[in-house]
């Protein structure tokens, strides 16, 4: 356990290594400020703090505040001197988890490390314990029995052990983000962090700093040090999602910590060394964003070592009862109302919707409607307009937020060919099509058969 010990004093700083030498369990190192503390927590992982409080510059209790800040996962025992019950008090109620008061033995010095360490073991079974509950809660929710799902299943089984970068291809709403928490659920490094960030919700000027932190100072606004993303996932997994929003310019630096697993803060002279599991997702086809030149193409190389596709809904429509009946628990539950059920024409309609927003559009269609029609058997008039059936011949009416055009036209022609049950010719006439016009579509959007 590596322990830092923060105290001004020189005799003391001796004799408190010292009284640590012989044990093995700890490995000490030393600092003679907070301020020096703070370097020494910027370089190396520690997981207890033995910091006085009176200290040159800021004292033990700024210090205790910063690394609760930015290294919750440290431990901190603040040494006071004798008398000064006060200090203790404030540091207890500032989040330390114990307190010396100086001057103190050998035994008991040993005895309130070997409490913070026991706690912070139990703490963390319990975190282990915790999390393989959530991961096989997690893996019983994720629906999917459908083929498609199953390969998909048997993928990540596969790369769940491997500590490769893992590209996540598929629409919006077809569960990426599920996908890469299981991934990490089932990896060796359940027990350490996961972090999920959406690069498109990153403004693109604190886009470097949120991903690579950026020392105090280093621009306007920083008024302290910030650790970034990819250092706070350090031996954990990092998800970036919607990757392809990230500005080019970042795409770089990103392609220098896949390589060689370093990063630098921004405004920072110091490389620092991290070893981070990264899965990244992305709706888009990064290969079309790399001809057009939106995409870096090394970094799409670097990332596309392994590519997981997660089908759109419309594709495995053999797990929409499963689905539905997932969804229809879990919203009744969570809103404490009566099950609804759905009556047969509404899964006929369900089964013929194009699902554009996949899963995530099917569990917001089964929540409203629990929270509309709690106890109710739904019936087509219930259902929101997007799911009519058009009358022959009807022009499809622009929906107000517009549409993705590539996407609709694919959905199209899929459809076509799911009612035709793969029939191309029969599937170019619904469509009013001449056949090699068909063939034509079918080929740019790389569609096989149905
Ligand atoms: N197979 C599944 N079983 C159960 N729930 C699912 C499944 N797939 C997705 N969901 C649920 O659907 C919703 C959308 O999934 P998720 O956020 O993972 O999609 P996404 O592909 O990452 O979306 P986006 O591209 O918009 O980020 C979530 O609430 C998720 O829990």
């Amino acid at each position: 356990m590596r322990i830092l010990i923060v105290e001004d004093e020189f005799e003391q700083r001796q004799l408190i290594s010292a009284l640590l030498k012989n044990n093995t369990e700890y490995d000490v190192e030393i600092a003679s400020s907070a301020e020096k503390a703070l370097n020494a927590l910027n370089k190396h992982q520690f997981e207890i703090i033995l910091s006085d409080w009176k200290l040159p510059g800021m004292n033990g209790l700024d210090l205790l505040q910063k690394v609760k800040e930015h290294y919750p996962n440290t431990s901190f025992i603040l040494m006071t001197a004798y008398g000064s019950i006060s200090h203790a008090v404030s540091s207890m109620r500032a989040g330390a988890d114990d307190y010396l008061a100086k001057p103190f033995e050998k035994d008991q010095l040993l005895f309130t490390l070997s409490k913070v360490a026991n706690a912070r073991m139990l703490s963390e079974e319990n975190q282990s314990l915790q999390n393989q509950l959530t991961a096989r809660e997690n893996l019983k929710s994720i629906i999917g029995k459908s083929s498609a799902m199953q390969k998909l299943f048997s993928q990540i089984d596969r790369l769940a052990s491997t500590d490769v970068t893992v590209l996540i291809h598929g629409e919006s709403g077809t569960g990426k983000e599920l996908v890469a928490h299981t991934l990490f659920q089932k990896s060796e490094r359940n027990n350490n962090v996961y972090l999920a960030v959406n690069c498109s919700a990153i403004p693109e000027t604190l886009a470097e700093s949120e991903l690579f932190g950026a020392e105090k100072g280093s621009y306007t606004g920083a008024d302290q040090l910030k650790i970034g993303k990819i250092e706070a996932a350090n031996n954990g997994t990092l998800f970036l999602d919607e990757i392809a929003e990230l500005p080019l310019s970042i795409q770089a630096k990103l392609l220098r910590f896949l390589q060689e697993g370093k990063i630098m803060r921004v405004g920072g002279h110091q490389e620092i060394t991290v070893n981070v599991r990264v899965i990244a997702a992305s709706h888009q086809s990064l290969n079309n964003l790399v001809q057009q030149g939106l995409f870096r193409e090394d970094l799409y190389y670097r990332l596309n070592v392994i590519t997981l596709t997660v089908p759109p809904l419309r594709q495995r429509l053999d797990d929409l009862p499963d689905l539905i009946n997932f969804f229809i628990k879990k919203f009744s539950e969570k809103h404490r109302l009566e099950k609804i059920s759905f009556s047969k024409d509404v899964y006929e309609t369900l089964y013929e919707y194009h699902w554009p927003g996949n899963i995530r559009e099917l569990a917001n269609l089964v929540e409203r409607l629990t929270v509309m029609h709690s106890g109710e058997t739904i019936s087509k008039s219930d259902l929101p307009n997007e799911f009519s059936i058009k009358e022959e011949g009807q022009i499809i009416e622009l929906p107000e937020k517009g549409i993705h055009w590539e996407e609709y036209e694919r959905s199209i022609l899929e459809q076509s060919l799911t009612r035709c049950h793969g029939n191309k010719s029969k599937a170019a006439k619904l469509l009013g099509l001449n056949y090699k016009a068909f063939l034509y579509r079918l080929d740019k959007y790389n569609i096989d058969s149905i």
